[in-house]
């Protein structure tokens, strides 16, 4: 096992790495409030990994009710929010009661956000079984839920308390799922981590091939990278922006396609390609690195270029990003790889550009 923090001061917390970490409660135990747990997942990854944990904390003395929620992006709403809400009070679970997300990163944010709000805040731990959860979503605390006009519009910032990254269930991740995952992967290496863009155009095929030495090794780096950006800038003052390369293209093409269409990994691949593509337009990177960025992406399973939807509305959705600051659009693009930037730099001529250089004609 692995184990590297995320420090926060009174609020920093561990992340644990290591395959048959379900299976060792003693992790979990030392960590609550009080002996009561409610998990939170769903109905995929519960039939394959509830009873384990369940059984292990009970086992323990630990009273644990459950909630198992509708599997997939669309569910990541506010009636699916309240189907948590439903079950913590239903079984009277109180302040010191710990929610547990089990699940990936759809079941994280939104086990995160009901953690964050439920009695005005509660503990909460995450268990994360999918690749994209490992690296990303489990650690830094963004939890929220989607809205139809955005991606992750109405949330909060609620760290957990402990981060257990079980390697051993992505032996039933479905392949789509797994490459997914390598989207945010590769983001590492793209905005803060050259040797680690370079090992992965070395190791990609074994990470596709989930030799567990090349996964475990790819998941402690991008924890680390992300618990020292999240540990520098908790709440996006800055740096952390970074970590959404990609992400203000991909989440117009989620919206835009409905959420689930292309899973979140795949958007932000697309969207990664055009914003390289406009740091190009922009002199700050050459055409060579940008075909370096496309290739990597691509040996990866993921898409290189968005939908076909028009400039225009690409535009209009992005227009919703967080990063928005006076109406004024704020992108992650590259000014090398290995060197993300956050700019206000582009035009919507440019951005535009860019885009129907990137898209499927
Ligand atoms: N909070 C953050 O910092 C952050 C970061 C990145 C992404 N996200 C969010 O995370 C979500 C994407 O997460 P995801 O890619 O994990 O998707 P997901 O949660 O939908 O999981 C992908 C699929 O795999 C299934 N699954 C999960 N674990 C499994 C396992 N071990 N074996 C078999 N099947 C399993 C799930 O049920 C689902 O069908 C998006 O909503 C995105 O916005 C949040
Ligand atoms: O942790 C972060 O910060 C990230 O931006 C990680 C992203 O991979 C993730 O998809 C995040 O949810 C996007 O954030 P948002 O603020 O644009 O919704
Ligand atoms: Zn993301």
């Amino acid at each position: 096992m692995h184990t590297l923090d995320v420090a926060l001061g009174e609020r920093a917390y561990p992340i644990h790495i290591g395959r048959g970490l379900l299976d060792d409660p003693a992790l979990i135990l030392g960590r609550l409030q009080a002996p009561r747990v409610a998990i939170v997942t769903n109905d995929r990854v519960g039939p394959l990994y509830l009873s384990r944990l369940q059984g292990a904390l009970e086992g323990n003395g630990v009273r644990v009710d459950s909630v198992v929620l509708p599997d997939g992006e669309a569910y990541k709403d506010w009636q699916t929010l309240n189907l948590i809400f439903d079950a913590l009070l239903g079984a009277r679970c109180e302040r010191s009661t710990t929610v547990i997300a089990l699940g990936g990163g759809v079941v994280g944010d939104m086990a995160g956000f009901a953690a964050a709000t439920y009695q005005r805040g509660v503990p909460f731990i995450q268990i994360p079984t999918t690749l994209l959860a490992q690296v990303d979503s489990s650690v830094g605390g963004k939890t929220a839920i989607n809205h139809p006009l955005g991606k992750n519009m109405i949330g909060a910032f609620y760290q957990p308390r402990l981060v257990i990254a079980d390697t051993a269930t992505l032996d039933t991740l479905p392949e789509r799922e797994l490459k997914a995952g390598l989207a945010e992967v590769i983001k590492y290496g793209l905005i803060r981590d050259l040797p680690f863009f370079d090992w992965l155009e070395a190791n990609i095929d074994s990470l596709l091939e989930r030799d567990p030495a090349a996964l475990a090794w790819a998941i402690e780096r991008c924890c680390r990278n992300k618990a020292e950006v999240v540990a520098a800038d908790e709440t996006e003052k800055g740096e952390r922006a970074l970590l959404n390369l990609g992400h203000t293209f991909g989440h117009a093409i989620e919206t835009a396609l409905g959420y689930g269409t292309w899973l979140h990994g795949e958007a932000v691949a697309a969207g990664t390609v055009m914003a390289a593509e406009l740091s190009r337009r922009l002199g700050w990177l050459h055409g060579a690195q940008v075909e370096r960025v496309r290739t990597l992406l691509r040996r990866a399973g993921l898409p290189v270029s968005g939908p076909a939807l028009g400039a225009e509305r690409y535009l209009d959705l992005m227009a919703h990003d967080k990063k928005v600051e006076a109406g004024q659009l704020r992108l992650v693009l590259l000014k090398d790889i290995g060197a993300g930037v956050v700019s206000a730099t582009a035009d919507s001529a440019d951005i535009a550009a860019a885009i129907e250089a990137c898209s499927v004609r």
